[in-house]
């Protein structure tokens, strides 16, 4: 099953627009991991299997994973996610962008190394750094279009033939890069104008991976008011920090369990 199949069925089964963000930091670990060598692994399957029932995908980020020396663990959690919680998908956070020659080897790296359904790529290299994913037409293609951090807008703000970059990003994604309709687009949770610009751009057909809710402070109610699709679908919106590490202490899983639960339930406080 295609991932954008896939997805679709995921919103609607488990009712929910959540993704839980995979990010290891050892140091935010609870004391039981301190001496458990395969502490990466460990400490992210028991997040996923104490959040799954909340989600609609999962996501990797992979610097998190490489940083760590701990690309094995990545590998073997998507792996456990498809294993363990079949029909929940996977992206890839890697915003990988190179020369056609080398994209393949980074397609290769998310589709075949880690078996990710999905993948984050930068568009700023144009049409042909992307081809090698997008050639991949039941994989994902998840587009940055409109970042979530602080000065996302000193490039993507540039005004181009009267608009701002980010918007042709939105236009050429769906007008001409989503020929298999297996696109989607990265916008912040922290820009709720800027979501509902690229939503009115884009249509409904074409989700939205939202990053920034949680630790970088969006407004979870903003999101899903501004950038849900007709369906009260489209959104994909991810928190890590704040779900990973809502409790230090031995309660971890359950703490987690909780703030996926929340806020997939505030999100669907607005949905409409
Ligand atoms: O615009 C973007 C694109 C990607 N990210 C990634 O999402 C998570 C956010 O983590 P939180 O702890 O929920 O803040 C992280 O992996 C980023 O690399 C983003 O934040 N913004």
């Amino acid at each position: 099953m295609s991932f954008m199949h896939t997805l679709r069925t995921r919103w609607q089964q488990a009712d929910s627009l959540v993704c839980v963000g995979l990010d290891p930091e050892p140091s935010k670990f609870p004391a039981r991991f301190a001496a458990d060598d395969d502490a990466v692994f460990h400490f992210c399957r028991d997040i996923v299997d104490a959040t799954a029932e909340y989600v609609c995908c999962f996501k990797p980020q992979i610097a998190h994973f490489a940083a760590l020396g701990a690309e094995s663990a990545l590998t073997r959690l998507i792996a456990h996610v498809h294993a363990r919680h079949p029909g929940i998908p996977v992206i890839l956070d890697s915003k990988r962008g190179d020369i056609g020659s080398t994209a393949r080897h980074y397609a290769d790296e998310a589709f075949v190394r880690h078996a990710a359904d999905a993948v984050t790529v930068n568009p700023y290299l144009g049409r042909d750094s992307v081809q090698p994913f997008l050639d991949h037409a039941d994989k994902g293609v998840v587009v940055l279009c409109r970042t979530s951090n602080p000065g996302a807008g000193d490039l993507q703000d540039l005004m181009v033939d009267g608009r701002p970059l980010y918007q042709h990003v939105a236009e050429t994604v769906a007008r001409d890069w989503n020929g298999h309709g297996n696109c989607a687009l990265v916008v912040g949770a922290t820009w709720p104008g800027q979501l509902r610009d690229v939503r009115a751009i884009v249509g409904d057909a074409v989700p939205f991976l939202v990053p920034g809710v949680g630790a970088q402070g969006g407004d979870a109610a903003a999101v899903v008011k501004n950038a849900r699709n007709a369906e009260g679908t489209g959104l994909i919106v991810s928190s890590s920090r704040a779900v990973l590490y809502a409790s230090k202490g031995d309660d971890y899983a359950e703490a987690a369990a909780r703030a996926a639960r929340d806020l997939r339930d505030t999100l669907n406080a607005h949905r409409g």
